[in-house]
């Protein structure tokens, strides 16, 4: 809804009113071509030129009428419907993408698909609303005018029982309102359980999309496995919860459309047989009857036909109607879900100052709260070079997102300087579908350096062949190997320099020498940037000056013997 009341809001309520306005322009055009509809048969009736003539050129000119306001109608609402959609879509994907929400969403499994519900929901949902507010205003005003008109028409119903005489005023309205109300309370109970499966439908289509694309994301690694078979009868498995959702959609559905046409048909002969005593008594014309039944040469539908259709939209809605509630739902839980990590107070106090990086007192928990790793002290000086072991899901990266503020599990304090720049390199990096510069580049914008500066840093990080392919567009992260990847997360060290680099096993994919040449070449150019590296590899140790030791027994961290003299902490 913030749509509506955002900086667009006024061009939105503009073109909205133009919607509104040719909405009603129609009812009133069809309000008036149902009395020359009746006109026509009157004049027909009569048998004269003079009279027909100018009544048959208002009808032909009312029927043109219609068809354009429709096609006006659908620009405005179509163009409406694009504002509406691109404002949302920012708004979902503003969410999704601040403070990292697309990956605590995925870390902590709050809510599946956030992808779909921004890429596709929010453009049905868009849709359904404005056609369904629309309808609605039609329905309203249409009910409002054909109302009056059957009223006009209705004149008194009277007649006696037991002797005991009654008149009805306004009959034919109350029977239209009688027989559309039946209408509803019969598609309600055909078509309830049709919410809960359209909602079901949402979910399970988006989950079959996205094993479909794991599969197409992740095709080299299941190839190796042979995984092919597996990932067929998964996505056969999930396709069989679609199916099934689908089976039982089309059963409500035929249900559904069964109970309303039977019933439509059942009363077909309503309106006639309601106009007729009128028509018997002689109080009102030929041209009255078409006017209320429609056909006969008059009004195509007739006000009968008109009131009971367009109360009738309410039982037409009801299926997208049910929809429209799993869109909302879908998009609410969206909501909710950010709602939910950005309430949740990250355990740990991030602070920004001071010279050093320091940890004090730093537990950390698995997400169900179990004790992964204690912490007491660490503090980590301008150009110092730390390594961290320990043996694998002891909690290394963990305590990586947790400095990145990317680990709310857990306390302690954890301050970095406001002014370092910090970067995390992990064992695999984002390389970006596009040129290879601007791989090269990311996150920072590829005009921001020069192509001399770009093809050093891949010369000096072993990969003088990619230094002619800088602005050749392809996905990199399938065409490069695991090693040259990890050697242009590398370059990109070197073009960023930043104050603080994290290394999370980041050379896990390249040979020793390789290993060795492109870690002394950030060293060597990077005097002032402060390294941690996280590896298994003994070859590194002479590369650093500090060593913790997440095997040792508590404090873990000691100064490694080759580099005496440099500070590290004992607790
Ligand atoms: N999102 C998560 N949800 C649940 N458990 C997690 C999550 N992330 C990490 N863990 C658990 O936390 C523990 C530590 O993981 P972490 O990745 O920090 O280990 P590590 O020391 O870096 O291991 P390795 O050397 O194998 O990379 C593991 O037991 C892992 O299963």
């Amino acid at each position: 809804m913030g749509f509506w009341v955002s900086e667009e809001k006024w061009l939105a309520y503009l073109l909205f009113a133009v919607c509104v306005s040719i909405t009603l322009g129609g009812v009133y055009v069809a309000v008036w071509a149902n009395k020359a509809g009746g006109n026509l048969v009157d004049a027909l009736v009569a048998r004269n030129w003079a009279t027909l003539f100018p009544v048959l050129v208002l009808n032909f000119l009312l029927a043109l009428a219609t068809p354009v306001l429709m096609i006006i109608g659908s620009v405005f609402r179509q163009l409406l419907e694009l504002r509406w959609r691109t404002w949302l879509t920012r708004h979902y994907v503003e969410r999704w993408t601040q403070a990292n929400h697309f990956f605590e969403l995925e870390r902590e499994g709050v809510i599946s698909n956030a992808d779909q519900r921004i890429a596709q929901d929010v453009a049905q949902f868009v849709d359904i609303t404005l056609n369904n507010i629309l309808n609605i205003i039609q329905v309203v005003v249409s009910a409002v005018s054909f109302g009056v008109v059957l009223w006009g028409l209705s004149g008194e119903l009277s007649f006696s029982v037991f002797g005991l005489a009654l008149a009805i005023p306004g009959y034919l309205l109350f029977a239209a309102f009688a027989y559309t109300f039946g209408q509803l309370a019969v598609v309600h109970w055909a078509g309830k359980s049709l919410i809960g499966l359209n909602n079901h439908k949402q979910t399970v289509e988006a989950e079959f999309r996205f094993l479909a694309m794991r599969l197409r994301e992740n095709a080299e690694q299941i190839a190796f496995y042979h995984g092919g078979e597996t990932e067929g009868q998964r996505l056969s498995g999930a396709f069989i919860r679609v199916r099934s959702n689908w089976v039982a959609i089309i059963k409500r559905t035929a249900r559904l459309m069964f109970a309303r046409d039977a019933y439509s048909e059942a009363f077909s002969l309503l309106p006639l047989l309601l106009a007729l005593p009128r028509y018997m008594s002689g109080d009102i014309s030929l041209g009255d009857v078409a006017r209320i039944r429609g056909g006969l040469g008059g009004p195509a539908g007739g006000a009968f036909g008109a009131m009971t259709s367009v109360l009738n939209l309410f039982v037409q809605m009801y299926p997208t109607f049910t929809l429209w509630l799993a869109l909302v739902n879908r998009l609410r839980d969206f909501s909710w879900a950010i709602n939910k990590l950005d309430a949740k107070p990250n355990g740990f106090e991030l602070q920004r100052g001071g010279d050093r990086l320091i940890c004090r007192d730093v537990h950390l928990l698995k997400p169900l709260g179990q004790p992964l790793l204690t912490l007491r002290s660490l503090d980590i000086s301008q150009g110092q070079r730390w390594l961290i072991k320990g043996a694998s899901g002891r909690g290394k990266s963990t305590l990586l997102r947790a400095i990145a503020g990317l680990w709310p599990h857990g306390s302690g304090m954890i301050r970095t300087p406001s002014h370092w720049q910090v970067m995390f390199v992990p064992q695999r990096s984002y390389t970006p579908t596009g040129t290879l510069k601007a791989a090269l580049c990311y996150p920072a914008e590829a005009t921001q350096f020069s192509d001399a500066q770009c093809e050093q840093a891949l010369r000096d990080c072993q990969l003088p062949q990619c230094a002619v392919l800088l602005h050749e567009e392809a996905a990199w992260q399938h065409k490069l190997s695991g090693g040259e990847q990890q050697r242009l997360a590398f370059a990109r060290l070197l073009m960023q320099r930043p104050d603080l680099v994290f290394l999370d096993e980041a050379t896990s994919a390249l040979d020793a020498e390789t290993e060795l040449t492109v870690y002394r070449h950030v060293l060597a150019q990077l005097p002032a940037t402060t390294v941690v590296s996280i590896s298994h590899r003994p070859a590194l140790d002479s590369l650093h000056d500090h060593v913790l030791d997440l095997d040792a027994p508590p404090p873990f961290s000691f100064n490694h013997p080759q580099r005496e003299g440099a500070s590290g902490y004992f607790f």
